[in-house]
Formats: structure tokens, sequence, C-alpha cells
């Protein structure tokens, strides 16, 4: 269960909810909202070893899975990858994984987070 109260006590969750919140918004297909069914995509399980999507992704930030922002990234690129690797260029979900990758990691530069403070300390 969410317990609130630590939620408040651990400002690297909160950063990470809003981070993952404003990555979210740049998927307004929701392609990327839940993981990937392999009767939508044959074969996916055996091509992409490690699938990552954003509900993964939200659960992992509840459970306290995510010991910095840079463990939280590696999973946004993964899961951006995982969508080049499987979808082929040209395809919607090529096209929209490249496009998610790019925006998304323009939001995660130093320079964008700085604003949040040594919440990353
Ligand atoms: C992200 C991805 O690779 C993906 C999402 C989907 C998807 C996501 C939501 C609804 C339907 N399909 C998908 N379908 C077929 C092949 C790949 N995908």
């Amino acid at each position: 269960e969410i317990d609130m109260a630590s939620q408040k006590r651990r400002p690297l969750s909160r950063l990470l909810e809003q981070l993952l919140r404003n990555l979210e918004k740049r998927d307004p297909n929701q392609f990327f909202a839940w993981p990937v069914n392999d009767n939508f995509a044959p074969g996916y399980s055996d091509i992409i070893r490690r699938p990552m999507d954003f509900s993964t992704m939200k659960q992992k930030i509840d459970d306290n899975e995510y010991k910095s922002l840079n463990c939280f990234i590696s999973d946004f690129k993964l899961m951006c990858n995982n969508a080049m690797k499987y979808n082929k260029a040209g395809t919607v979900y090529h096209k929209a994984a490249r496009r998610l990758l790019h925006a998304g990691l323009k939001q995660l530069t130093p320079q964008k987070l700085r604003p949040l403070g040594n919440l990353l300390t």
C-alpha cells in the first residue's frame, strides 16, 4: 500500500513521480502505458529480454525500487529502445519511440533538473 507519509519523506519518489507524469504526456496514444502484449506483438517476449513500460516504472517508484535518478532514466531509455528494436523503422511504434526518447531526454538534462534543487544529492 502507498504510505503517503513516507512518500513525503522520500523526495526522490516525489521527483520521479513528477518526471514520469511529464514523460507520459509525450505518449498521447498510450503506446507505452502498459506492458506490450504478445498477442498484439508476435514473438515480442522472444526478442525483448527486458520489457519496460510506464505502468511498471510507476510501480517501481511506489515500491521504492529506484535508488537514483539514473536508474529511472535507464528504464525510460530501455522502454524506448525496446520499441525501436522490436518495431521496424517507419512503423508507428518505432517513430513514436524515437520521438518519445528525444523529447524525454530533453526533459532530463541537468539544466532542466537543476531547478529541482538538491533533491538529487
Ligand atoms: C511499444 C510497442 O512496441 C507496442 C505498443 C503496442 C500497443 C500499445 C497499445 C495498444 C496496442 N498496441 C504495440 N502493438 C504492436 C507492436 C508493438 N506495440
